[in-house]
């Protein structure tokens, strides 16, 4: 608001000092034209002065009346420009020497028209004489002088008149010259002003930016903490809270997925059951807490035999373990079985009420094949299962490779059977 008040100002001012200097320009016009018709008038008014006087001579010096004929219009000339000569100059310093001049001229025309009346008379030496008498020369010189002098004082007002115009065009001037500054201030202040809000509206961004990114970074962190805790829930959600090895969740799971890449790929698959033997007179022996330990000790060992790419170890349920490996075969499997078994049998986990060994031991069913088009991926779990069986039913701690046609359904059934009075 303050800008454009000074803007308003400087405007202001810039009008003013236009229409001054017009003004001074138009009065500067003015005064010079009057002058001239002045000037003129006053020459005029000399002239036809001395034709007077002219008429009036030659008529005395020829003493014939009838050159003095033209007298009257020249008089009425004189009259008609000394008026005009006025009303240019009522307004003027001027004025005082131009009646002075109409009074000189006045009594003038009255010595005159004494030699008038002498030369109607034809009394041509009474004219003469008041021609040539002292007062007529003397009123003569003294108009001329003062005529001359009036020219004099209408120059001295002339130049008055000039300088105070000249005054007022430096007032314009300067004038003209504050409104420039006021301006170019007014700019210089404007653009000061445009530079701190830009300058501010750095700072606003900046502030704004930092803002941001410390926004973003917060939500970062959260999101690094909410997969933390995601992978976290993942883990638990997928592990076996008494071994450490994979859940049965996650091994349904992970089954089928590598059911389906070896039916992709054609590529083999291979599965090991395993369940400790005589578990429960175990727990009746040593107690349930024991129990646990060994079951534990079981995983730590699956977890340190088990350790192929792509390989995973899991807790079935209860005492019972199984093992996923993709792309083996029944050979490599049942070799992987073998290592498992010997290696529980290494740990001399004593098992005092066992009829198979005073250690604990561990029977394993092994199956393995390429899944085709019409497999059911349950059906290979099935048939390591009845492995399983058989290796308990032949005994006991020992590892048995799935045998084609195992997985029939009265087969299952008989196996099932046989389970339940064991
Ligand atoms: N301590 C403990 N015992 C469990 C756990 N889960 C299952 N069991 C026990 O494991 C035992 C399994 O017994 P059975 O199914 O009869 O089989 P088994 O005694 O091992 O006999 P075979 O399998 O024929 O050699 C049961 O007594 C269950 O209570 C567990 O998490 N901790």
């Amino acid at each position: 608001m303050r800008f454009l008040g000074s803007l308003h100002i400087a405007v202001a001012i810039l009008l003013l000092s236009i229409g001054v200097g017009l003004y001074a320009d138009l009065k500067s016009e003015q005064m010079h034209g009057q002058s001239l018709r002045i000037q003129t008038g006053l020459e005029r008014m000399v002239r036809l002065n001395q034709s007077l006087t002219s008429v009036m001579a030659t008529a005395v010096i020829e003493k014939n009346s009838l050159r003095a004929a033209s007298y009257n219009s020249l008089h009425t000339k004189l009259e008609a420009t000394m008026q005009e000569v006025q009303a240019l100059t009522q307004h003027m310093t001027l004025a005082g020497e131009i009646l002075a001049l109409r009074d000189e001229q006045r009594a003038l025309r009255a010595q005159e028209s004494q030699v008038f009346v002498h030369i109607r008379d034809e009394q041509w030496d009474a004219a003469y004489k008041v021609l040539l008498g002292g007062d007529y020369v003397m009123a003569l010189k003294i108009y001329e002088i003062n005529s001359e002098s009036a020219v004099g004082a209408l120059t001295i007002e002339l130049s008055n008149t000039a300088r105070r115009q000249d005054l007022l065009r430096q007032a314009t001037l300067m004038l003209r010259l504050a409104a420039a500054a006021l301006l170019l201030w007014t700019g210089w202040r404007y653009s000061r002003r445009l530079q701190a809000e830009l300058a501010e509206q750095v700072r606003l961004r900046g502030e704004v930016t930092a803002a941001n990114e410390a926004l973003e970074e917060k939500v970062r962190l959260r999101t690094a903490e909410l997969q933390a805790a995601n992978s976290q829930l993942e883990t638990l959600s997928t592990t076996d809270g008494l071994t450490g090895l994979a859940n049965r969740r996650r091994f349904d799971k992970y089954w089928a997925e590598e059911w389906q890449r070896a039916l992709r790929q054609a590529t083999p698959l291979a599965v090991i059951m395993m369940d400790v033997d005589h578990f429960k007179t175990y727990n009746d022996h040593y107690g349930h807490q024991q129990g646990d330990e060994c079951l534990r000790r079981v995983g730590e060992v699956l977890r340190a035999t088990v350790r192929r790419a792509g390989e995973l170890a899991a807790r079935y349920g209860g005492e019972e373990f199984v093992v996923v490996m993709p792309g083996a075969s029944l050979a490599q499997a049942q070799e992987t079985a073998e290592s498992i078994l010997a290696a529980i049998r290494a740990e001399q986990m004593p098992h005092a009420s066992s009829p198979v060994a005073s250690v604990v031991t561990i029977s394993l069913g092994v199956a393995a094949g390429t899944p085709g088009p019409a497999g059911d991926r349950a059906r290979m779990l099935n048939e390591a299962d009845v492995a399983l069986y058989d290796a308990k039913h032949q005994g006991r701690n020992r590892v048995v490779p799935s045998l084609p046609g195992l997985t029939q359904p009265n087969v299952t059934n008989a196996i099932s059977n046989t389970v339940t009075l064991l």
